[in-house]
């Protein structure tokens, strides 16, 4: 009888558990669509039910192509996932980044920012934090640091044009991977403005494992970030990292702190990136664990993205010939030796800053929508009351191909940043690829300096062809960053002082 009782109970209990499983989701579906605080919102009814279809896009690549398609579909602000709005609004950055006056800066959302337990830095820091570490590192990115580290960037540089004419003779009529040149260079000068050395990209015509590590980590870190929201799902799986792998992982720290160590070992003062933090590290508590993430965050920020607007505006520029003639016509009529060309020269090529401009426009390094938390008692966006805790994001690729926002998106047109009146409806304030307020790019002056002058040298030095097998390289997916296939190119070489 007792046995037959508990039998009773225990299928009693199982099929609970079974109606639980079932019924839970769509009694949280149900919710999420008709009485969450977001269900006045527009947007598919699949992002409003789950997490997953945006995780879906993320992960596949295409999140920041979809975004345009769902604000063309359902308006300025879109209901991205059940907690998450998407604002495509001129207006938005204001309210979203800018500086509030004494209100509540909105944090940023850690699910994004910190997928994984890591000492943070710049970038995912809290906003007391982020403070003293920002005012710390702008020394570093002064227009008087800058001019000092002037040799630093310009060594490297020069290199990349001695080690491009040798290739371009030896390679005898095959194109060149200029995209990788343009990270070798950018890997090197960022690693020697953080860490005091370079990774020996150039000199080796090669990717330093350290680097290569880094790429694999923008796809890895989506993975993380879609995990964030299934907790159990994550430690499960991160239990199940090979040995192999997690060794692999404990050798790049090992390495990064040996670097950090040697710079720290340096006692003379250095005009670069990490020298503020150095100086301050007692003070602002930062450890060898702190010093290697901020040091490390620098280097991802600093070199794929710069090395991303190069190919692109590369790119761009050669597949749009009279854009081509006319840059070449800037650098070569401005300048008559290598010499000239410095990073305080190439401020007057006004059509280049034009041509990176809109090629900023077109291939955003960061193309995506990094989310941000709306604070205690909510907050106002484009006019609407959000409640607290909501998600908001403003996607840059999306909001830049919106033709409410410029004329003729999808064509490249420089001459829309130089006054052209067939531009003249473009807002734009509504292009920001450095975000705005007090957590805006801090590298901003140093990437555009830094790629004028790359750019300026290699149009001075080479006549290019784009090769027929990257005619539809802008093609790509995006995992947090692009995936940018191999950008090949014929150059020849100009006899400098032409
Ligand atoms: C074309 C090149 C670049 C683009 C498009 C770019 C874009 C951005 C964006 C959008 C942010 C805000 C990130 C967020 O809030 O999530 C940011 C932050 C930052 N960037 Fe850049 N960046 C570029 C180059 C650089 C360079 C060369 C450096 C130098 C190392 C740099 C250093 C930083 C730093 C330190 C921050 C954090 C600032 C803070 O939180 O206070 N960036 N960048």
């Amino acid at each position: 009888m007792l046995d037959q009782i508990n039998l009773l109970d225990a299928k009693l209990a199982f099929l609970l558990a079974i109606s639980m499983a079932i019924l839970y989701p769509i009694a949280q579906a149900i919710y999420n669509v008709y009485f969450h605080p977001l269900s006045r919102f527009p947007g598919p009814i699949s992002h409003a039910i789950s997490r997953l279809p945006y995780f879906y896009c993320q992960i596949n690549g295409t999140l920041v192509f979809d975004m345009l398609t769902l604000h063309q579909r359902y308006g300025d602000i879109v209901r991205i996932a059940p907690d998450e709005l998407a604002f495509s609004h001129p207006d938005a950055w204001k309210d979203i980044m800018g500086h509030k006056n004494g209100e509540a800066e909105m944090s940023k959302a850690s699910w994004y920012y910190r997928p994984i337990e890591e000492p943070p830095h710049i970038v995912n820091e809290e906003q007391e934090r982020h403070r003293s570490l920002r005012r710390q590192m702008a020394h570093g990115f002064s227009e008087k640091s800058m001019r000092d580290q002037e040799p630093i960037i310009r060594k490297y540089v020069d290199l990349l044009v001695d080690k491009l004419r040798q290739q371009s003779n030896s390679l005898e009529g095959s194109p060149i991977v200029l995209s990788d040149w343009y990270n070798f260079t950018t890997f090197d000068i960022i690693g020697d403005l953080a860490f005091g050395e370079p990774f020996g990209c150039l000199q080796g015509s090669h990717y330093d494992n350290w680097i290569e590590s880094i790429f694999d980590l923008a796809y890895i870190g989506s993975i993380l970030q879609a995990l964030s929201f299934y907790p159990w799902l994550k430690r499960g799986l991160l239990a199940l990292v090979p040995r192999s792998a997690r060794d692999a992982y404990e050798k790049h720290k090992k390495l990064t702190e040996a670097k950090m160590r040697r710079r720290m070992a340096v006692t003379e003062e250095r005009p670069d990136l990490i020298e503020g933090l150095l100086k301050k590290k007692d003070e602002l508590n930062l450890d060898i664990e702190h010093l290697v993430s901020n040091a490390e965050i620098l280097i991802i920020g600093g070199s794929e993205t710069t090395a991303t607007l190069l190919s692109g505006v590369t790119y761009l520029i050669l597949q749009d010939a009279k854009a081509y003639e006319k840059l070449k016509d800037e650098v070569r009529s401005t300048f008559h030796s290598r010499e000239d060309i410095n990073l305080i020269s190439v401020n007057s090529l006004p059509y280049m800053l034009a041509c990176l401009d809109e090629a900023l426009r077109m291939y955003p390094p960061v193309a995506n929508g990094p989310p941000r938390v709306c604070p205690k008692g909510g907050a106002r966006i484009l006019g609407e009351y959000i409640p607290e805790n909501t998600y908001a994001s403003i996607h840059h690729w999306a909001m830049y191909r919106r033709e409410e926002y410029f004329t003729d998106p999808d064509t490249y047109h420089p001459e829309r940043f130089l006054g052209d009146s067939r531009f003249s409806n473009d807002q734009r304030e509504a292009f920001q690829p450095f975000h705005l307020g007090p957590r805006n790019c801090l590298g901003r002056n140093l990437a555009y300096s830094e790629i004028r002058l790359i750019l300026a040298l290699i149009i001075f030095n080479f006549d290019m062809t784009l090769a027929d097998e990257s005619h539809d390289w802008i093609q790509q997916r995006n995992y947090l960053t692009w995936k940018k296939p191999p950008l090949k190119v014929y150059l020849t070489p100009r006899n400098e002082e032409a």
